[in-house]
């Protein structure tokens, strides 16, 4: 079978929940936000500094590869800065055909100029309702649902849950955490998980990406995560390829969807290539598969350019790709009735067409 061609994967209706917002900046934004603040860049021209961040987080570690926020980190500090890359974000996800989008960011981490959480929370939202209004007019419309994200190491998680159900009507659809995960289990943030069960929300946990089967076992069993952030080591408890054993036939039985992160996880080491990436498997064997871009700077990539990937890796056709899709949107945080529109009015209409 023919690959689609990038080309043509960009005009069909995406949908993406695991993208990160500070892993997301424009080279050229990045450029001029530095110079503002006098933050000294490895590298001054946009292509050269595009070239830069994938390089660098080519390392095969995620710890090395996580070392490379601290550039992007460094630009966000205040509400013009958070406002402009959540426009941008919008808008360079609705030109890449997304029509929904799950952008995450750990707000802990935007407080070296004296902003409160509120502030930087607030700042990002407008930003992302300004991009979701310019790409509308362009012809382009998409819906962001944001999720606020605690880093793993630090000990904030219980501040940044209360933070996201505090904006949960304005914009913020879920919590995560995120960083470093070998020595640092999820059930170190254990509180603020059984807080967001009373409360009623969502989460998704970065586990299963750098450490393996124990991490994913905590993350569904201990802290009742909806969703799992990569999840990729999952295959780890699947004998010769066909035989689950009993955490992947639950992750499977109970349909927990896997935000799979394909080119991320060849440069952190996690898959050897694409076309060894566990999703091969994983969607052969029918679990809850979703594709995402994890972070577009750093990888180099889009939306549009993973689907490239896998069908070219996978011979996946418009088939598959639809059903990524809907797998999105059927995992999506946002009310029932809202992802079934998205589904029935703009995803299965599009992908008709395209079936032929
Ligand atoms: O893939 C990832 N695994 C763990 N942590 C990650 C990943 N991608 C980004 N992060 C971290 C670095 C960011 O600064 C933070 C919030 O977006 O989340
Ligand atoms: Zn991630």
């Amino acid at each position: 079978m023919v690959a689609i061609s990038h080309s043509d994967i960009v005009k069909a209706p995406k949908a993406l929940l695991h993208d990160h917002l500070d892993g997301g900046l424009r080279p050229e934004t990045i450029i001029e936000l530095a110079a503002e603040i006098g933050h000294e860049l490895p590298a001054t021209d946009p292509e050269a500094l595009g070239a830069w961040f994938v390089a660098a987080a080519d390392s095969g570690s995620l710890e090395r590869y996580l070392e490379t926020f601290a550039h992007t980190v460094a630009v966000m500090q205040t509400p013009a800065a958070l406002h402009r890359v959540a426009k941008e974000c919008a808008l360079d996800l609705a030109a890449d055909g997304v029509v929904y989008a799950e952008v995450r960011y750990a707000p802990e981490q935007h407080l070296e100029h004296g902003l409160s959480l509120d502030d930087v929370v607030e700042a990002v939202n407008a930003g992302f309702v300004e991009g979701c209004e310019e790409a509308a007019a362009l012809g382009r419309p998409i819906r962001v649902g944001v999720l606020l994200t605690a880093m793993r190491h630090a000990a904030r998680s219980q501040e940044i849950a209360e933070l996201s159900v505090r904006f949960r009507d304005q914009g913020v659809v879920g919590f995560d955490i995120a960083g470093a995960e070998a020595g640092f289990p999820p059930t170190r943030h254990l509180d603020a998980f059984e807080y967001l069960q009373r409360e009623n929300f969502h989460f998704t946990i970065h586990a299963g990406e750098a450490f393996g089967l124990p991490s994913i076992w905590q993350a569904i069993q201990w802290c009742g995560a909806d969703r799992l952030g990569h999840g990729v080591r999952l295959v780890d408890d699947i004998a010769g390829g066909e035989v689950l054993g009993r955490l992947a036939a639950y992750v499977r039985d109970k349909r927990i969807p896997l935000e799979l992160c394909p080119s991320s996880n060849v440069q952190t080491g996690a898959a050897a290539s694409i076309a060894e990436h566990p999703i091969g498997l994983l969607h052969d064997l029918r679990f809850r598969v979703t594709v995402n871009t994890d972070n577009r700077l750093m990888s180099g990539t889009s939306m549009s350019r993973e689907m490239a990937l896998l069908s070219e890796a996978f011979g996946w056709g418009w088939a598959e790709l639809q059903w990524l899709t809907i797998n999105a949107m059927k995992s999506a945080f946002i009310p029932y009735d809202e992802r079934l529109a998205i589904i029935n009015e703009v995803i299965k209409p599009a992908y008709a067409k395209l079936l032929g």
